[in-house]
């Protein structure tokens, strides 16, 4: 199906690279103090998301972006009432149903604005006739919504539900593993010079950072890997049921069971790892494991018919500005902090994160070759 844009992910390569190129000039400018470097990388992770799935002239895709990350935080967030849900006073008494009724009523209004911006926007374009213009997610899934489509159909409540999902599962998941990543080559001056020299000299003759010389950088996957299996962002799989009863290590269960699978605890089994807690990307060098969800014990994009769809789409967003930070900066901790001393708790969300922001100094190695 054409909604499957999110594999064409070379057409988001533009937009990568523009924003990536936004958060260069960005750090550039941030003189002298320590920057937030995941704060930064959340913004920029959801922008590149925005621009994929509204284009990008969408005047309301700021107050979209504000109000997912706040619903976000709040659902992240501990809640007695999910304790006991038969009891559903407890929810109103602990204000969490409220407070998700008035953001889901928020985003709901947004994206209702949004997608009669872009049929407007489409009803011109045909009148005028302008021939091809770009087209975005929500051009792609409206195509689905007038029911011209005799195979396959999408209500308005579907087509709002497709882009809110790829908010909720598209933005923490990356911005994250960019954030642990750097948080781990950070503690080990090693990693991050080899990941650097790799970078600096495959774009040497270009000057720039760009999505076409990806796929040489092996080193640089290799850390991604790395920070994939250690943290996973979504450390515990969907939930299924158990279609039959089965019996697991003596266990039995009976089938209608929920089962969920704890990718985090496969990732780190010293029956499968050697050294399982360090942080060593070279494991993977000339491995055949990959994120496919057949070898079982690496499953952070999960496995089956369930497993992620947006794959492709978050790794390219991962390696390009991960490329793009190691290339034109160098990067240490603030004076005071020492790298082994970096707190690397984990805080549960809708995504797990480091419990702390980064804050790091930069030192430009390129500046960004501004055409
Ligand atoms: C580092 C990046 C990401 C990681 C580690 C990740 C991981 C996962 C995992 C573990 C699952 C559950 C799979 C299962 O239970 O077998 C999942 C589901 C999902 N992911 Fe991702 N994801 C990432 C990025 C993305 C992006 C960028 C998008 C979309 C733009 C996305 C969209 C989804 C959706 C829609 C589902 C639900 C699929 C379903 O219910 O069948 N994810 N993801």
């Amino acid at each position: 199906m054409e909604l499957l844009s999110l594999k064409r992910v070379n057409s988001f390569q533009p937009i990568r690279e523009v924003v990536l190129s936004d958060l260069v000039k960005w750090i550039s400018s941030q003189n002298g103090s320590p920057i937030n470097l995941s704060e930064a990388l959340i913004s920029s992770i959801y922008t590149i998301v925005s621009r994929s799935a509204f284009g990008d002239k969408c005047k309301d895709q700021e107050e979209f972006i504000s109000v997912i990350k706040e619903s976000i935080k709040v659902a992240a967030g501990f809640d007695l009432g999910e304790l006991f849900p038969s009891a559903k006073w407890l929810q109103h008494v602990t204000g969490l149903r409220p407070k998700l009724e008035r953001f889901h009523r928020q985003t709901d209004q947004i994206l209702e604005n949004i997608i009669n911006e872009h049929k407007e926007a489409k009803y011109t374009k045909d009148k005028d006739d302008q021939g091809e213009v770009e087209e975005d997610l929500v051009d792609v899934l409206l195509k689905y919504e007038d029911g011209s489509n005799k195979d396959f159909s999408l209500t308005r409540n579907n087509v709002k539900a497709i882009i809110q999902d790829m908010f909720g599962a598209g933005g923490d998941t990356s911005s994250s593993t960019i954030d642990w990543a750097m948080a781990e080559m950070i503690r080990d001056p090693r990693i991050m010079k080899k990941a650097q020299a790799e970078v600096r000299e495959v774009f040497k003759t270009k000057g720039r950072v760009d999505e076409n010389c990806m796929n040489e950088l092996n080193y640089l996957k290799s850390v991604v890997k790395e920070t994939l299996r250690l943290h996973p962002p979504v450390p515990l799989l969907l939930p299924r049921e158990c279609g039959q009863a089965c019996e697991i290590n003596g266990y039995h269960i009976p089938i209608k069971s929920k089962v969920i699978v704890n990718a985090w605890a496969i990732a780190r089994d010293p029956n499968y790892w050697t050294e399982p807690e360090r942080f060593y990307p070279e494991r993977f060098i000339g491995s055949t494991i990959d994120y496919k969800g057949s070898n079982f014990e690496y499953i952070p994009f999960g496995a089956g018919r369930r497993i992620c769809p947006g794959s492709t789409f978050g790794l390219r967003n991962i390696d390009l500005t991960l490329a793009m930070l190691l290339y034109h900066f160098d990067w240490k901790l603030p004076i005071g902090t020492k790298s082994e001393e970096l707190d690397m708790t984990e805080q549960f969300g809708i995504s797990v994160r480091r419990k702390d922001d980064l804050l790091l100094l930069r030192f430009v190695y390129h500046p960004l070759n501004v055409k």
